[in-house]
């Protein structure tokens, strides 16, 4: 029997949203609550890797920022190794020919970035480091103080109120603002947006910021596969993961438990499974997870923004680098970036395996799946080819200004709302960890750390000096 003190609590998704929520929830709750957690494929979601040839290759979530502390911190705590990422030459593709590309002697590099930016090509990385990341980790002390927020704007206005503002106009309206050439903005921000969200200079400027920030130097990668932290959080939480895929979630009318969770379980057979308390960590989206929340006195409906297609295709191979106005395949960038939303290719990189070791595997992202023909067009020579067509993130152009709620009802809470801010690894820890602390603070009734300004000791006591 679990008293008040030990909850029992099921978690839908095995992601590392909902792998890290249990590693928070193990710390805060202690050992003797249980936690279950529900996962319809394979625990990492969409952390996985692909074999191609003989070589694991990373291809789903693959970068992470060397200022992401609950990942640096996860990597360390479980025994794990960082893999530098990144750096390589690089070129920005236009659909006819590369506006810049970099030479092997960096001075020349640097004199050619800075004749075609000017001073934006040095004034990017301290931009981001002061208009997003000094703020943003403001949030790693907010959350060790225990303090947490029930909607997605709270938190991230907790970070920085200049954020909401952010996340109300678009990166090129934001980066217009703070001075940037449009030069800039349409070839390298750009770039930065397709690789990474498959989108343009028109979502919102917070998520804009992150993507930026996921092209700058630094990056880095879980040696063997990220996909090892999710699933060592598993055993490091010590919680049980059920193979099954959730249909409901049920409002309980008794005194007793408070929801009941439906699924089938791995023979396909219907099962049910009650607790105090319930976080969905997976999108609530039509095409990614359908729950049905049966019972409650208002209901609980799949939010409407629609999702993102990107299909990841590796070859094994050789490119034709006339495919992106090349003519000398030595010439052809590592990582290409493309600045022209009407093309196919969102972006290309010449791939390492998980360990790091070099491959003949060649990477592209597009935001529909390529045809044989493109495939043809793109490579002389191809000894294999794999494709992954993930419901990747939010389409950011229809993220209205209400965002979901991390508390859908008392005691059930959902991680994934985050995501329409911004999708990353990262975003799904800090969502993660103040799920954990909302459902603590609300068990325990420590009201006074939800929804509450943190007050940064370091300040108050400048003020009380002065
Ligand atoms: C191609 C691609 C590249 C990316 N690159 C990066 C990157 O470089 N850096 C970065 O930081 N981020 C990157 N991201 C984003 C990052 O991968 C995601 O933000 C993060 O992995 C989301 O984790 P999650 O746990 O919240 O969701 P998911 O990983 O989607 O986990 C949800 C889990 O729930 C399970 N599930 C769903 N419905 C049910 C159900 N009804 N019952 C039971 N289980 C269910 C799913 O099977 C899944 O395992 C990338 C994403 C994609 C698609
Ligand atoms: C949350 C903060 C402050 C930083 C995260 C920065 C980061 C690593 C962003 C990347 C997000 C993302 C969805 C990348 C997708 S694709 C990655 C890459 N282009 C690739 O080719 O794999």
């Amino acid at each position: 029997e679990e008293t008040k003190e030990h909850p029992s609590i099921g978690i839908v998704g095995g992601g590392i949203g909902g792998t890290s929520t249990a590693y928070f929830l193990r710390q805060l709750f202690g050992k003797e609550a249980k936690i279950d957690i529900f996962e319809k494929r394979q625990v990492g979601g969409r952390l996985t890797t692909i074999k191609i040839g003989d070589n694991q290759i990373e291809a789903g979530g693959t970068l992470i920022h060397p200022k992401n502390m609950y990942m640096v911190n996860f990597t360390k705590l479980l025994g794990l190794e960082q893999l530098d990422v990144g750096g390589g030459s690089f070129g920005i593709f236009d659909g006819s020919s590369m506006r810049i590309s970099s030479s092997q002697y960096s001075v020349v590099t640097m004199a050619k970035l800075f004749w075609r930016y000017g001073m934006d090509i040095y004034n990017i990385d301290s931009w981001i480091n002061e208009k997003l990341l000094s703020k943003f980790m403001r949030i790693y002390d907010i959350q060790s103080a225990g303090h947490a927020y029930t909607t997605v704007p709270d938190l991230i206005g907790a970070m920085d109120p200049s954020f909401i503002s952010y996340m109300k106009n678009s990166i090129k309206f934001v980066m217009k603002t703070s001075g940037f050439g449009d030069t800039f903005i349409d070839e390298m921000v750009m770039g930065a947006l397709r690789t990474n969200y498959g989108q343009n200079t028109d979502i919102p400027g917070f998520v804009g910021a992150v993507s930026i920030a996921g092209v700058q130097p630094g990056l880095w990668a879980v040696k063997g596969g990220n996909k090892q932290v999710p699933e060592k959080l598993v055993s490091e939480a010590q919680v049980q993961v059920i193979q099954g895929t959730v249909v409901s979630v049920q409002l309980l009318q008794y005194q007793g438990k408070n929801y009941r969770v439906g699924f089938f379980d791995a023979e396909k057979k219907e099962q049910f499974k009650d607790y105090d308390i319930v976080i969905v960590a997976t999108p609530l989206h039509d095409e990614v997870s359908e729950i049905d929340f049966e019972d409650f006195p208002s209901s609980i409906e799949n939010f409407p923004q629609q999702f993102h297609k990107v299909t990841a295709t590796f070859v094994e191979g050789v490119p034709d680098p006339k495919y992106f106005g090349v003519d000398n395949a030595d010439d052809l960038p590592n990582s290409i970036l493309t600045c022209n939303d009407s093309i196919l290719v969102n972006s290309q990189d010449k791939k390492a395996d998980v360990f790091g070791n070099p491959t003949d595997v060649y990477k592209f992202f597009s935001n529909t799946p390529p045809s044989e023909d493109d495939v043809k067009q793109m490579f002389t020579s191809k000894k294999d080819i794999r494709m992954a067509t993930f419901m990747a993130y939010p389409e950011y152009s229809t993220v209205g200004e209400d965002l979901p709620p991390f508390v859908l009802h008392d005691q059930l809470y959902y991680v994934n709302g985050i995501e329409l801010a911004a999708s990353a690894m990262e975003m799904s820890s800090i969502a993660g960890k103040n799920v954990a602390l909302l459902a603590y603070n609300h068990w325990h009734g420590n009201l006074e750390k939800i929804d509450e300004p943190y007050l940064d000791p370091a300040l108050e006591k400048d003020k009380t000096e002065l």
